[in-house]
């Protein structure tokens, strides 16, 4: 199979899809693998490296996309990436196609089969998200510290504080990857941190995993107002997959925040948590204040440390594109459930049922809109 990596477009999204190690893992079975000319720069890889492992460069990213038969992307294209859109096209990425319509509406005109990393599932876990969720996790924590500095727009609390002084308190919503993280973080920084879950078997997991250093409370709207009131840092971490995020935190909560607190909604991605963001902030312009209160929203939070993250994304990728590749695309569906779930367009469908929901198409199971038997 041809497989093409462009260069990512997005705001400060200095990922690539592949590591040169990724690349050798396909070239070596057999697979051409294109490079879009200076994709890896940022990451660290350079064009050398890529072909050292195999990889054939292009000039320019047209090349990459019109001669692949798979695009393996890190972000959701953008939309001058839609007319690179075709029905032979398979596109592995990562999509949050309920936060943006415009994108699934191109992708089902186009009939591309669009397999989004954050859908794959093995056993009530996502694989493919895990590394970006643990990578995010930790950077809320360190970056929402940062943004409570004064000279950042913050209100100038420390969260470890001092001794004589109170520490800094987290409330972190959703205990999943990103959460715990988060959590890991923010105890090392000597905060005092609170998570918030629905599921009370995770806040036990939690609880059995940090002890002491944190408290645990069951989501519902009165234990995450009281939490958001006191908290210095809020750090936004729920999932549904595929679906748009619940709006837990209200415009009414957030004003009772303390001026120059920080929200951190790494939910971003999917529509975020927070009634007050209205908007995905940038690693160029990452945060805007609004009833006082620092709004951090960037859905890309990984792209600013990339020599970590791409390769924790191609370290959990590349298998599955070894198996899309090898298999050829409805074989390798067919044999891998996983890869199945993370199927959200195909044949000019919807295949994702959360998505189909969220943004009002009719839902399709992908084995029928591929006539898999
Ligand atoms: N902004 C960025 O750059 C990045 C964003 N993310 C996003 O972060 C979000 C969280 O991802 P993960 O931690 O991997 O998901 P996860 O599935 O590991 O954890 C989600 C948690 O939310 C909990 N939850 C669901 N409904 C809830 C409710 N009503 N109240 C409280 N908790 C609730 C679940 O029980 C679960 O523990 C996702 O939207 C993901 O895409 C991930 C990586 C990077
Ligand atoms: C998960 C995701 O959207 C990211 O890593 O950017």
């Amino acid at each position: 199979m041809i497989i093409g990596v462009p260069r990512e477009i997005k705001n400060n999204e200095n990922r690539v899809a592949l590591t040169p190690a990724g690349v050798m893992t396909l070239t070596q079975a057999g697979h051409q693998v294109l490079i879009e000319n200076g994709a890896g720069i940022e990451s660290g890889f350079s064009n050398r490296e890529y072909e050292e492992a195999g990889a054939f460069l292009r000039e320019d990213a047209e090349n990459v996309w019109k001669e692949a038969e798979m695009i393996m992307k890190v972000k959701e294209p953008l939309e001058k990436e839609y007319k690179f859109f075709r029905e032979d096209l398979i596109l592995f990425t990562y999509l949050h196609l309920a936060n943006v319509p415009e994108l699934a509406e191109a992708l089902t005109k186009h009939k591309v089969t669009a397999i989004a990393y954050e859908t794959v599932e093995v056993d009530h876990t996502l694989p493919l998200l895990t590394p970006m969720s643990e990578v995010a996790g930790r950077m809320a924590a360190q970056i929402g510290a940062q943004f409570l500095e004064k000279s950042r727009g913050g209100s100038g609390v420390l969260l470890s504080g001092i001794p004589g002084v109170r520490r800094g308190k987290v409330t972190i919503i959703g205990g999943g990857v990103v959460g715990t993280n988060a959590a890991k973080i923010a105890i090392g920084l000597g905060a005092d941190v609170t998570i918030i879950d629905l599921n009370a078997d995770r806040l036990r997991q939690l609880d059995d995993l940090f002890g002491a250093e944190i408290n645990t409370l069951m989501s519902n709207p009165l234990n995450i107002a009281l939490s958001v009131q006191e908290s210095d840092l809020l750090i936004g971490a729920v999932l549904i997959p595929g679906a748009k995020a619940p709006r837990l935190v209200t415009e009414d909560m957030v004003k009772t925040m303390h001026p120059g607190s920080v929200i951190v909604d790494v939910a971003i991605d999917q529509g975020g948590i927070v009634e007050t963001i209205d908007h995905i902030t940038t690693h160029d312009d990452p945060t805007y204040t609004k009833h006082g209160v620092l709004h951090y929203a960037v859905a890309n939070m990984p792209g600013a440390v990339p020599r970590t993250s791409t390769t924790g994304l191609t370290n959990v990728t590349v298998s599955y594109a070894l198996k899309i590749a090898n298999k050829g695309l409805l074989p390798a569906l067919q044999s891998s459930p996983p890869l199945m779930k993370g199927v959200n367009t195909a044949a000019g469908h919807v295949t994702y049922e959360a998505v189909a929901n969220d943004l009002g198409f009719d839902y399709l199971p992908p084995e029928k809109a591929l006539s898999i038997k």
